[in-house]
C-alpha cells in the first residue's frame, strides 16, 4: 500500500518546512518518506534537500511565463493543466516508490484549494493508482492575532475540505511563535490572545469570538458586517468541521503527534501482512523432524 499526504494551505503557512521536517522525522524513525514538489515556482536553493519527484522536471513556471506570456497565477494554472494532461509522467515517476509515504508539497495559491478542479483531479488520479491519500491544511499561528483574519482562515479550510472530500487534518503551524507560558507577562499583554485558554478557543474555533464586536476599539461596528458575522457564527456552530492540531516544529513531541494523527487518518500499516508467529514456529521445528 502506498500513502500520499497532500500538504496544503495558504501562502507562507509553512508547507515546505513541514514537508521536510515530516520526511526527516520519518527517516529518523526508520520509516521512509519521499518528497514530491508540486510547486512549479519553488526555489530549490532555499531548502536543504531535493525532492524525489519535482513538477519542475516536467514544467517550469518561468518557461510558462516567458514563452506563453502568462503572469505568475496564470502560469501556475497552466502548469497544473499541463500536469493533468501528463499524468503518465507522474505515474511513471511514482512507479519506483512502493510502501512509502509520499509527502506532496503544494503551492500556496488559495484559489487552488477553493474552486479549481486540479487537486480533486489529482486526488482521483492518485486513487486510481491505488495510493491512499489524505490532506493536511496548514494555517499559521499569526492568524490567531486577528480574529477576523482567523475566521477567514477557518472558512478557507472549510471550502478546501468540501472541494476535496478526502480525509483531512487541519494544523495550526508555527506554534513556536506563540508564547506557551501562560505566566509570561509579555506574551499575554501583547494582544491578549496568547494565553493558553485563549489559544484553545482558536484551535477548536469558538464562533463567539466574532459574535462579540471588537471591545476596546473605538470603531462602531457596521451592522451589515455584524449580521454577516452572526451568519458565519451559525455556520461554524452548526457545522463544526474545523479544529486545529497545534504544530511546533521545535518540539519532536508536537511533530510526532501530528504524524500519528496522519497515520491514524490514513490507517497506515493496517493492510500490512501481520507477522505470523506460526511461520516462525514451523521454521524453528523444521530441522527437528
Ligand atoms: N517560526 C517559524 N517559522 C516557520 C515555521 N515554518 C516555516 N516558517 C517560516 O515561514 C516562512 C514560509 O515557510 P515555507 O515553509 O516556505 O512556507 P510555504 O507554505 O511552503 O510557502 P509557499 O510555498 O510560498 O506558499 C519561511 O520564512 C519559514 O522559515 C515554523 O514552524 N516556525
Ligand atoms: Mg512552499
Amino acid at each position: 500500500m502506498r500513502y500520499a499526504v497532500l500538504v496544503t494551505g495558504p501562502a507562507g503557512a509553512g508547507k515546505s518546512t513541514f514537508s521536510r521536517s515530516f520526511i526527516t522525522h520519518l527517516n529518523a524513525s526508520k520509516r521512509t518518506g519521499h518528497l514530491v514538489n508540486l510547486d512549479p515556482a519553488a526555489d530549490p536553493a532555499s531548502f536543504e534537500y531535493e525532492p524525489a519527484i519535482d513538477i519542475k522536471d516536467l514544467i517550469n513556471l518561468d518557461d510558462a511565463m516567458n514563452e506563453l506570456g502568462y503572469g505568475p497565477n496564470g502560469g501556475l494554472v497552466y502548469c497544473f493543466e499541463y500536469l493533468l494532461e501528463n499524468m503518465d509522467w507522474l505515474e511513471e515517476e511514482l512507479g519506483g516508490y512502493e510502501d512509502e509515504y509520499l509527502i506532496i508539497d503544494c503551492p500556496g495559491q488559495i484559489e487552488l484549494y477553493s474552486h479549481h478542479p486540479f487537486l480533486p483531479k489529482l486526488v482521483q488520479n492518485l486513487q486510481r493508482l491505488g495510493i491512499r491519500t489524505c490532506a493536511v491544511y496548514l494555517v499559521e499561528s499569526q492568524f490567531m492575532e486577528d480574529k477576523y483574519k482567523f475566521f477567514g482562515g477557518v472558512l478557507s479550510a472549510m471550502s478546501a475540505m468540501v472541494n476535496l472530500e478526502i480525509p483531512w487534518i487541519n494544523v495550526m503551524s508555527k506554534m513556536d511563535l506563540v508564547t506557551s507560558n501562560p505566566e509570561d507577562p509579555s506574551g499575554g499583554a501583547r494582544n491578549g490572545l496568547r494565553r493558553r485558554k485563549n489559544i484553545a478557543r482558536y484551535l477548536d474555533p469558538d464562533p463567539l469570538l466574532i459574535a462579540i464586536p471588537r471591545g476596546d476599539e473605538s470603531e462602531i461596528p457596521n451592522p451589515r458586517f455584524h449580521a454577516l458575522n452572526q451568519a458565519i457564527v451559525q455556520l461554524i456552530e452548526e457545522h463544526p468541521l474545523v479544529s486545529f492540531l497545534p504544530l511546533d516544529l521545535t518540539s519532536t513531541d508536537s511533530l510526532e503527534t501530528v504524524i500519528s494523527h496522519i497515520d491514524y487518518t490514513m490507517q497506515y500499516g493496517e493492510d500490512e501482512e501481520p507477522k505470523e508467529p506460526k511461520d516462525l514456529d514451523e521454521g524453528d521445528f523444521h530441522g527437528m523432524e
